[in-house]
């Protein structure tokens, strides 16, 4: 069957999380968690669902880039898109007349991404499977098929990354069998946003700690002293065994941020996330350099937008944890390259999903990742915050600290429609009763 596309509808849906603080930090005080989120309707009935992630107000303009790119879709066969998905890709990308709006960044590549992971979303439910197991079971010359390699050539040839494929071959139906038992290591951002009380996040700590979570990030950046009371707090309530991240969110110029996280290296945190500006390569590379005799990494990614930055930051060896973001980058497409750049590069993966639908979305890659590609799990886990899954037909499932493998067919996209039409901006009930607009 070739599954025309004849439509591509977009929605602005938001959730008031800033009314109870969730998701803030030093940078982003008051968001909303929020999706473009597009529906692809196919002449045989079969549905794409796909989402990209924003704040609040930035949501209109990312719905009016993903309208721009419909018209480069709908018409489409998704056989034929997926037997030049390279091309594809280049398509959304290299639009003569939209191109000059990013290349591949800003606004324009959050709507690519929209956009295409709506087309993986549509492709795994054509197979039936859910999109992970799409993609381990996929010849690994398909999976090079699907990738832009220009820009990149100088770092990752085809060449390489199917040899790195054809490598992870070894051991790979025992890593899924392990995956499918045991599920993908976690950590929580969800007890220390930054503008929560100390006694919230003692209690969300303290419960966090009954359910079997031992990583946990928080943020900081606004107030050196505030950060050391709450880095102090949590450390004494997780113990010297467990893991500690801190996340400045862009807070700081660079000599700002090796000061102020030397200040907080008393409480051993393994990394320091998005210290300074995320554009700025160089900064990251000073920066870690600086920091690495206090044994403390340098993260970033969830704003690298495109394949060419991941690029720089591993050559620069700028990064000591690859953060990649399933919305931020273009789709499943950019973020295959980045990880086979990253295990190239042997710099570990961890994902970024701090955001709606992020979770969903990002669990697929880092078990394609381990299952198809770096084959480890040391220093390597993924994001989780614990907001709006119950807005999702295919929440993910957490267990003692892990993700469970998604079985439904798709990329975990779909949304609960009550939801869509309850969120959706500004017509929905809950911005209709919501007086903060
Ligand atoms: C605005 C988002 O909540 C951001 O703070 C998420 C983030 O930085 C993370 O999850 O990491
Ligand atoms: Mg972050």
């Amino acid at each position: 069957m070739l599954h025309t596309i004849v439509d591509l509808s977009v929605r602005d849906v938001r959730f008031p999380t800033s009314l109870e603080q969730h998701g803030s930090d030093a940078m982003h005080t008051d968001p909303d968690y929020s999706a473009a989120y597009v529906v692809i309707e196919t002449d045989c009935g079969l549905k794409g669902f796909g989402l990209t992630f924003t704040v609040g107000r930035g949501t209109e303009i990312v719905v009016c880039a993903v309208k721009a790119l419909a018209a480069l879709v709908v018409g489409k066969s998704l056989q034929g898109i997926v037997s030049d998905f390279r091309g594809f890709y280049r398509l959304l990308t290299s639009d003569g007349q939209l191109r000059w709006l990013g290349p591949e960044k800003g606004v324009i590549q959050l709507a690519t991404a929209a956009v295409l992971n709506a087309v993986w979303d549509l492709w795994a439910r054509a197979e039936g499977k859910p999109l992970w197991k799409l993609l381990t079971d996929m010849d690994p010359r398909q999976i090079i098929s699907c990738i832009d390699f220009r820009y990149i050539t100088d770092a990752l040839t085809e060449e390489e990354a199917l040899d790195i494929l054809m490598k992870a071959k070894e051991g790979k139906q025992l890593r899924e069998k392990e995956m499918l038992k045991e599920g993908y290591p976690a950590y929580t951002t969800s007890c220390a946003w930054l503008n929560y009380s100390d006694q919230r996040l003692e209690q969300l700590c303290t419960d966090a700690l009954k359910s079997g979570w031992t990583k946990f990030k928080v943020k900081v950046g606004a107030d050196l002293e505030d950060d050391i009371r709450r880095c102090r707090l949590i450390r004494q309530m997780i113990g010297p065994k467990n893991t500690l991240m801190i996340d400045a969110n862009q807070r700081w110029d660079v000599a700002e941020a090796i000061s102020w996280v030397s200040s907080l290296a008393e409480f051993k945190p393994l990394w320091i996330e998005e210290p300074t500006s995320p554009d700025d390569i160089l900064g990251h590379a000073a920066i870690s350099k600086a920091l690495a005799p206090l044994g403390i990494g340098v993260a970033s990614g969830e704003q690298c937008h495109n394949r060419v930055m991941f690029k720089q930051f591993l050559q620069a060896s700028a990064l000591q944890f690859v953060q990649i973001d399933s919305c931020r980058l273009g789709s499943v497409n950019e973020n295959l390259a980045v990880l086979l750049m990253a295990h190239k590069f042997q710099v570990p993966v961890c994902p970024h999903a701090g955001g709606v639908g992020l979770c969903e979305l990002v669990q697929h890659l880092i078990l394609f990742d381990y299952i198809c590609v770096s084959g480890s799990l040391s220093n390597r886990m993924c994001e989780y915050v614990d907001h709006l899954h119950e807005h999702f037909t295919s929440p993910v499932v957490i267990h003692d600290a892990h993700y469970m493998p998604p079985k439904d067919p798709g990329y975990s996209c779909e949304m609960l429609e009550s939801s869509v039409q309850r969120h959706q901006y500004p017509e929905g009930d809950v911005w209709k009763q919501n007086t903060k607009k």
